[in-house]
């Protein structure tokens, strides 16, 4: 689908999707549990991904009218997958879902669209045949389709932390249900390790126990996944947030945007809030009402490290598209690796865009200023964040900018565009 976008103001009440990393693992979780209710779940491409592993693994999660999922668990015990694991999209998936299959008697198949089938694996497959299981690619290139064969039963492994933070948080969910545990040893410094927080706090909220240790992280093996009550609740996502902040930040109106499901959570990305402001925006975060008020003011190009928020990037680099001055987005190397190459993706369509940009292995740096930004025809690149990034510069871009493949806002904001409606952002769909 092409999405064509005109300069538009925005203005009114938004409501932020709930968190695609926070629902990921309350499936997996809720999938090594026994029955758990999933309050306020992400249901997006990516996230029924992740329920469709659990599935296969045994378990089974239905969809109630109001966004709960009812997820029937193995308990513990992944059965042997009598399909392939087909994890389309995400990244999180893969890796979860990997170390999961580890723990199973038996041989698991998984496999992702093309930009998945290119995304790194390597490390986690090392560290599970460290573990005595078996990890390999069927290409012998680090990458899907995989085939694991468990079960491991736990141990010491090491494994690098600047590649995939994902793959730690897979190691500490799946070793919590070995018999010995694990401990895990970082190589490298951890990147984007806020996630492993958010990580800590979903298995926390599960009743299990895993702990930060001086070399990495350690987790208890025997553990039983239960959540109080029986239920656990999402909370909004703040990577989402980061395009309707920015959308206030360079199109509010005088009365501006408010947008709802911002309580303070674990997630690294709220970072988006003090950095908008940093950026001159007029930004009111009450973090009890979970509502953040947002106001267009002239931006300020800044120097921002997304080592902590890689998924800020592409919104980042629209903002400094419209802020006057440089902006420098560094410690992005990590960026390379998503669902695609996001540092040239933003360099090569913000240019598009009459926009300067100068990468770097580690880093990009945008010349904005509003007046720059000339609608023209720019690709998605499959990649959801890529998407939105380019709808956001098409709201003060002079003339019209189309978006290619604009569908698939689908992994993590499925309501992205109608909700940019509801804003007040004049736009067309052509399929
Ligand atoms: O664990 C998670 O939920 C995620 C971790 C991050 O990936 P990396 O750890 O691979 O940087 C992030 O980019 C991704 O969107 C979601
Ligand atoms: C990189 C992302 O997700 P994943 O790694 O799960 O594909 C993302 O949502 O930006």
């Amino acid at each position: 689908m092409d999405v064509t976008i005109t300069p538009s103001r925005v203005a009114g009440r938004a409501r932020a999707p709930p968190s695609k990393s926070y629902t990921h693992r309350a499936i997996l979780a809720a999938g090594y549990a026994t029955q758990t209710t999933v309050r306020d779940a992400l249901w997006s491409a990516d996230t029924k991904a992740t329920a469709r592993a659990v599935s296969l693994f045994g378990g089974s999660v239905d969809r109630s009218e109001d966004d709960s999922l009812e997820v029937a668990g193995f308990d513990g015990q992944p059965g042997v997958p009598d399909d392939v694991i087909d994890c389309e999209n995400s990244g999180t998936t893969m890796r979860l879902v990997t170390a999961a299959a580890a723990l199973a008697d038996g041989t698991s198949v998984l496999t992702g669209d093309e930009s998945l089938r290119s995304r790194p694996q390597g490390p986690l497959l090392e560290a599970i045949a460290d573990l005595g299981g078996e990890a390999t690619s069927t290409r012998g290139n680090g990458q899907a389709p995989l085939v694991v064969t468990g079960p491991i039963s736990g141990g010491e492994v090491s494994i690098p932390g600047d590649v995939s933070s994902q793959y730690v948080t897979a190691l500490l969910m799946a070793g919590a249900v070995t018999e010995d545990g694990l401990e895990i040893t970082l190589e490298t410094e951890l990147k984007s390790a806020p996630y492993v927080d958010i990580t800590l706090e979903v298995l926390a909220d599960f009743g299990v126990e895993a702990e930060r240790t001086e070399r990495g992280f350690a987790v208890a093996g025997g553990q039983r996944y239960d959540p109080a009550g029986g239920e656990y609740r999402v909370p909004g996502d703040f990577s989402s947030i980061s395009y309707l902040l920015a959308a206030g930040a360079v199109a509010g109106d005088e009365d501006g945007v408010r947008i709802a499901g911002a309580r303070p959570s674990a997630q690294g990305d709220k970072a988006i809030v003090e950095i908008v402001a940093e950026m001159g925006a007029d930004v009111d975060w009450n973090r009890e009402a979970g509502t953040i008020d947002v106001a267009a003011a002239d931006l300020e190009g800044i120097e921002v490290s997304v080592a902590d928020t890689p998924d800020l990037l592409p919104t980042l680099a629209t903002l400094g598209a419209v802020a006057d001055g440089e902006t420098r987005i560094v410690d992005a190397e990590h960026v390379r690796y998503k669902e695609t190459d996001r540092v040239s993706a933003m360099a090569e369509e913000l240019e598009k865009l009459g926009v300067e940009t100068i990468e770097a292995p580690d880093s990009l740096t945008v010349r904005g200023g509003e007046s720059t930004l000339e609608g023209a025809a720019v690709d998605g690149r499959g990649d959801h964040r890529i998407v939105m990034a380019l709808a956001l510069a098409g709201l003060v871009a002079d003339g019209e900018t189309t978006i290619a493949g604009a569908e698939h806002v689908d992994v993590s904001f499925p309501t992205f565009f109608e909700t940019l409606e509801e804003l007040g952002v004049a736009l067309e769909r052509e399929e």
